[in-house]
């Protein structure tokens, strides 16, 4: 063998990508983002305002490709915390599958298209938002809260809570009262979503060094303010039939969901210290899933039985 043909046999792979298409769709989180769309799409929808289908679906891919891009922008930054926990080491760029630079470019340019083409379609009240979001993800919690705070997740929630804002706004052009309420929905129940899998996950922020409540609080309090969360969202789950946006339908499910959550909520609280298996946090993570999904496919269908009904176009 020549010293040339040597040579490239053996260079270092360093900057050399290996990356296939799954790889750039696992940079998209898409597990996580479709829940997210999915509260954007509600948000779009219950807007009170005659929908237009194209419309409405260009502003939904618009979204979903400006969270994926938050995503790809949060695993470019966070590569090297993702490898050394187990949960994420696997993922594209700490594996070395993707480069930090694709990444990165790839999380740029998806956000820039994703503002631009809901700003086109929709309108720039909505692009703004999405803009905003994608930011507050990306930079203020990714680079700076998740860092810093154990507070990262109850500030930073801030960025989950935006889709359904994001979505109303598309619809409407403009913000209320009723998809603020959606926002603080997302924005409670994030900490007993997220702090649920930090207590069964806490060995692996302790190795990056990240202040999560349980490594930094203790997982003590970190039960209790679980269940001081789900305590507040509950309620907060119900305000949208009480002030008369959603029927007694929803109000009975919100309630159902409410009191479930609560339920998980206090098996993680008398959890004892001998539950190594951590399984009622586990379980309080699912039902987290559940609870979300649940009260915004009830909103949804609400509000889409309120119109056909008012339509008349079930008879
Ligand atoms: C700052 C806020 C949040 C944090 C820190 C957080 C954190 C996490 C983490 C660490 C996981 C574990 C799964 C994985 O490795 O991908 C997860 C799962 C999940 N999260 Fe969140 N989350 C947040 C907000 C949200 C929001 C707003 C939604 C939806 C509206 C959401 C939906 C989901 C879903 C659907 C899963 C399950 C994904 C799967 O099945 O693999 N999360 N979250
Ligand atoms: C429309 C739009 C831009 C939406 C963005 C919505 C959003 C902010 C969702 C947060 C979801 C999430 C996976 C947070 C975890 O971050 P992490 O870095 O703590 O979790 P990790 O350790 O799994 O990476």
């Amino acid at each position: 063998m020549s010293i040339v043909e040597q040579t490239s046999v053996d260079a270092p792979e360093v900057g050399v990508s290996e990356a296939t298409a799954g790889d750039f769709l696992a940079l998209l989180k898409p597990r996580v983002m479709s829940l997210v769309v999915f509260t954007a799409l509600v948000g779009l929808v219950a807007a009170p305002v005659p929908l237009d289908p194209i419309l409405a679906s260009i502003s939904v891919l618009a979204i979903a490709v400006g969270a994926g891009a938050s995503g790809a922008l949060n695993m470019w930054y966070d590569a090297d915390i993702d490898r050394v926990m187990s949960r994420t080491a696997r993922r594209p760029v700490p594996a070395g599958r993707v480069q930090p630079g694709e990444a990165l470019g790839f999380g740029l340019f998806l956000s820039l298209l994703a503002v631009l083409t809901l700003g086109l379609a929709a309108n720039w009240l909505a692009a703004a938002v999405l803009a905003f979001t994608i930011f507050f993800y990306a930079v203020v919690y990714t680079m700076w809260l998740k860092r810093w705070t154990p507070q990262n997740i109850v500030i930073g929630g801030a960025a989950g809570a935006f889709p359904p804002v994001v979505g109303w706004a598309a619809a409407t052009g403009s913000l209320s009262l009723e998809s603020l309420i959606l926002f603080a929905i997302i924005f409670l129940w994030t900490p007993p979503h997220f702090w649920a899998l930090a207590l069964f996950k806490a060995g692996d922020y302790g190795r990056a060094g990240i202040p999560m409540m349980p490594n930094v609080a203790g997982e003590a309090s970190t039960r209790r303010q679980i269940f001081a969360y789900t305590l507040l969202v509950a309620p907060i789950g119900v305000l949208p039939w009480l002030l008369g946006y959603v029927s007694a339908g929803y109000g009975l499910v919100a309630a159902a969901l409410g009191a479930g959550f609560i339920y998980y909520a206090w098996g993680v609280l008398r959890m004892k210290p001998s539950d190594t298996a951590m399984a009622p946090a586990k379980q309080m993570f699912g039902f987290s899933l559940i609870y979300l999904f649940g009260i915004f496919a009830a909103y949804l269908v609400d509000v889409v039985a309120a119109r056909v009904l008012a339509s008349g176009a079930f008879l």
